[in-house]
C-alpha cells in the first residue's frame, strides 16, 4: 500500500468540503492515517484485527471509501485484482506447505518507501507439514 495518493487540482469549481482550491495546488490523501482513523474504523482502527473483513470490504466500511490500498475512483489501480490473485495464491501455496511464526529476531517497525513494508524485513521460522 503506497503511503498516499497525490492529485493536482486542475478544476476550481469542484469544491472540497465547502471550499474551491486554486487550480494547480496539489492535494495528497495519506492512505495510511485513513487506514488507522478511530472515527472511520472505531476504536481498535490501529489493532491488526483481520477478521473485520470476513464479510467483505462494502460491510465494514458501510460503503464509505474508507479502504485504499489500490486507490479509487478513475486511477484506481489496474493491477488490482492482479495482485490479490497473486498474493493469495502465494499464500496458499505456502501454506500447504509450512506453518510459519515470527522469528525472536524480528523487529516491529514498518516504513514506508513507496509502500509499506518492515523496515528490517520480515524475519519468519517456516515449518514443513
Ligand atoms: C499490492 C500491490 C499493489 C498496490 C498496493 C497498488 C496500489 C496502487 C495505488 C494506490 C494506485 C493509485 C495511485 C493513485 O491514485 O495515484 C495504483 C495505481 C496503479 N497501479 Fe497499482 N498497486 C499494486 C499492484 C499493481 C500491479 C501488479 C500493477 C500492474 C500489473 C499495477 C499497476 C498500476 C498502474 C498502471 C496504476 C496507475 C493507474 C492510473 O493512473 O490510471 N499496480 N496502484
Amino acid at each position: 500500500m503506497p503511503y498516499e495518493v497525490s492529485r493536482q487540482v486542475r478544476c476550481p469549481s469542484r469544491p472540497i468540503k465547502g471550499s474551491s482550491p486554486l487550480t494547480g495546488v496539489e492535494i495528497s490523501l495519506p492512505i495510511l492515517l485513513v487506514h488507522h482513523d478511530e472515527e472511520l474504523w472505531g476504536d481498535d482502527a490501529k489493532e491488526f484485527k483481520p477478521e473485520k473483513f470476513a464479510e467483505g470490504v462494502s460491510k465494514v466500511t458501510n460503503g464509505q471509501l474508507s479502504y485504499l490500498p489500490f486507490g479509487g475512483g478513475p486511477q484506481v489501480c489496474i493491477g488490482q485484482n492482479f495482485a490479490m490473485i497473486e498474493a493469495k495464491l502465494a499464500l496458499t501455496l505456502i501454506l500447504q506447505h509450512f506453518t510459519f511464526e515470527l522469528s525472536p529476531s524480528y523487529a516491529h517497525a514498518s516504513s514506508s518507501i513507496a509502500s509499506l513494508r518492515p523496515q528490517y524485513g520480515a524475519h519468519l521460522i517456516l515449518h514443513q507439514h
